[in-house]
């Protein structure tokens, strides 16, 4: 029998978890007579505290309701317990900019969601490790990730994903003459770039962009390690647009590799994003374990991929 603990962040998003939790968890019980418990996040890193606590109480089932940020810090707290063996994860999309929720097209119907928790299709997925931090998506640093800070959080839940291009726009002219002078240890191999940006990616989905690392695959115990090489700024629109349209990697200022370890140095100013929150500063290293979590998917997600 499953017991689901519901972890949600009521500042999430357009705040529709509000109304949206209390109904998924009447739904489990009504229609499939699956018990919920509802706990709502108080402030940033709270998740990490509660999933904790819900692994050792022994719950089979954790949702992390909320963005990225939250789906984030509840495997965290599920890695860090060690009960990723046991319990799985279930991403409800409640963000700004859902990535994963997007990859393995997660309704936001509480109704299509409730009968994907009694289905329980388990998909294994690689989960990203750097110092402390674990991280399900992403990680990336440059012209990209700057773009989403400057994003207030008021105009991200007004305007949803299209202020982060908005604003990337605005900012093209200013960050285009700040190239990062990198150093590259993949494997036993070292190189030195000038770089706009890196991105290590675990799915396709990355900051709303749905192909920005189209050769991604979740369980294969690798990253995809996209980087924009430092280019003329006349070049730089048509990159992005290439990138919008998954056309970018065999472009000549593109180079995409895939790593299960990874090392970047570079200057300490630059801060690394990882799925979508700020992490630490260059350098770091990164390892990929290899189908180290247990994610609740869709039925159709399933039966192409699982
Ligand atoms: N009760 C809370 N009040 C304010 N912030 C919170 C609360 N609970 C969690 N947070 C923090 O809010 C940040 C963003 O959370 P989350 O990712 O869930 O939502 P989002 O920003 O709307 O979505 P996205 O990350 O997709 O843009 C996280 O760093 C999280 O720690």
């Amino acid at each position: 029998m499953n017991r689901v603990k519901i972890i949600y962040n009521p500042d999430s998003g357009r705040r529709i978890l509000q109304k949206n939790v209390p109904e998924l968890k009447e739904i489990l019980w009504e229609d499939y007579r699956i018990k919920a418990d509802i706990e709502g996040t108080q402030g940033p890193l709270h998740a990490i505290e509660i999933a904790q606590e819900s692994c050792k109480q022994g719950y089979t089932m954790i949702v992390a309701a909320g963005g990225d940020g939250t789906v984030n810090e509840v495997l965290n707290g599920m890695m860090h317990s060690g009960c990723h063996q046991n319990t799985s994860l279930v991403i409800y999309p409640a963000g700004t900019v859902n990535d994963l929720g997007n990859h393995f097209k997660i309704s936001k119907n509480v109704h299509q969601f409730a009968h994907m928790i009694h289905l329980n299709r388990q998909q294994k997925m690689d989960v990203g490790f750097t110092g402390e931090t674990y991280f399900l998506n992403v990680a990336a640093a440059g012209l990209l990730t700057d773009v989403a800070y400057k994003v207030s959080s008021e105009s991200k839940t007004a305007l949803g994903k299209f202020a982060y291009y908005l604003e990337g726009i605005k900012e093209f002219p200013k960050q285009i003459f700040k190239p990062i002078k990198v150093e590259l240890k993949i494997g036993t191999k070292i190189e030195e770039k000038e770089i706009f940006f890196f991105i290590l990616a675990n799915t396709s989905h990355v900051g709303g962009f749905r192909h920005i690392a189209p050769e991604a695959k979740i369980n294969d115990g690798l990253m995809d390690l996209l980087i924009i090489e430092s280019c003329p700024l006349k070049d730089i629109a048509s990159l992005f647009l290439l990138m919008l349209q998954g056309n970018h990697i065999n472009h000549p200022y593109f180079k995409y590799y895939q790593v299960n370890e990874l090392t970047i140095g570079g200057p300490s100013e630059i801060v690394v994003d990882v799925d979508g929150e700020l992490g630490a500063s260059l350098p770091m290293n990164f390892k990929v374990i290899k189908e180290a979590i247990k994610i609740i998917v869709p039925e159709a997600y399933f039966k192409i991929n699982g």
